[in-house]
């Protein structure tokens, strides 16, 4: 399979047509080695595939919205993995992204990007703990890569969480012990859905997130 047509796979659920999504992914790519010379955006390996490795593994959250998924959050964003291909694909929908990231130069590109392409992206250069829920309007979906452990991310998810809040999480083979260990001081419904890109890896959906009371 080619680079770009494992980002193609996805394409069912573009807003626009496929040529302008892929001509959009196209300039972010071009943007992410710009940039990747004055910032590590993504690890030196990863840079040759990221159609498979950051655009694929990003979109295949796509299947998994519902018609009412209009107010993302997107916690760590880094290079803007997996936020930013799905603001390219849903470009001209009513869908709005905040994106979560303290590191100023990776903000600073994250801003480039959504400016360059004109996607309806808003950027918070703070850490996610930082941030007053009151200033964001509550998440319908919260995403989230390589930022933290189960536990850890419960505690940053949980201002932003409302009984329709759903998280879509990357998460690695070493999901199951982090699910043991957040379900000692949370509630969490979960599904797992396996990963397209990552063998042993899924797509964690979290609902009613609850911190557990202390006895
Ligand atoms: C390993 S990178 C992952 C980036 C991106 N999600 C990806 O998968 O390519 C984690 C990112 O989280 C950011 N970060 C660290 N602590 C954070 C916090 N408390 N809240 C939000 N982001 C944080 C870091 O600056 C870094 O860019």
């Amino acid at each position: 399979m080619s680079e770009t047509a494992a980002s193609l796979k996805y394409a069912p659920h573009f807003v626009r047509p496929t040529d302008a999504v892929i001509a959009d992914l196209e300039s972010y790519a071009q943007l992410l080695r710009k940039w990747q010379a004055v910032q590590n955006l993504v690890s030196r390996e990863t840079l040759n595939q990221v159609w498979t490795r950051h655009f694929a593994d990003s979109l295949q959250i796509l299947p998994l919205l519902r018609d009412g998924d209009h107010n993302f959050m997107d916690l760590g964003s880094g290079g803007g993995f997996p936020a930013l291909p799905l603001a390219i694909a849903l470009k001209g929908g009513p869908q709005r992204f905040v994106l979560v990231e303290p590191n100023g130069r990776k903000a600073s590109f994250l801003r480039t990007v959504a400016r360059e392409l004109d996607l309806a992206v808003t950027v918070f250069a703070q850490r996610s703990d930082q941030i007053d829920s009151r200033e964001t309007p509550a998440p319908d979906v919260i995403t989230s890569r390589a930022l933290a452990a189960m536990p850890l991310l419960c505690d940053w998810m949980e201002p932003f969480f409302t009984s329709k809040t759903r998280a879509l999480l990357h998460k690695g083979r070493e999901y199951v012990e982090e699910l043991a260990d957040s379900g000692a001081h949370w509630h969490h419904d979960v599904l797992m859905v396996p990963s397209d890109t990552d063998p042993g890896g899924v797509i964690l959906e979290i609902t009613n997130l609850r911190r557990k009371s202390v006895r």
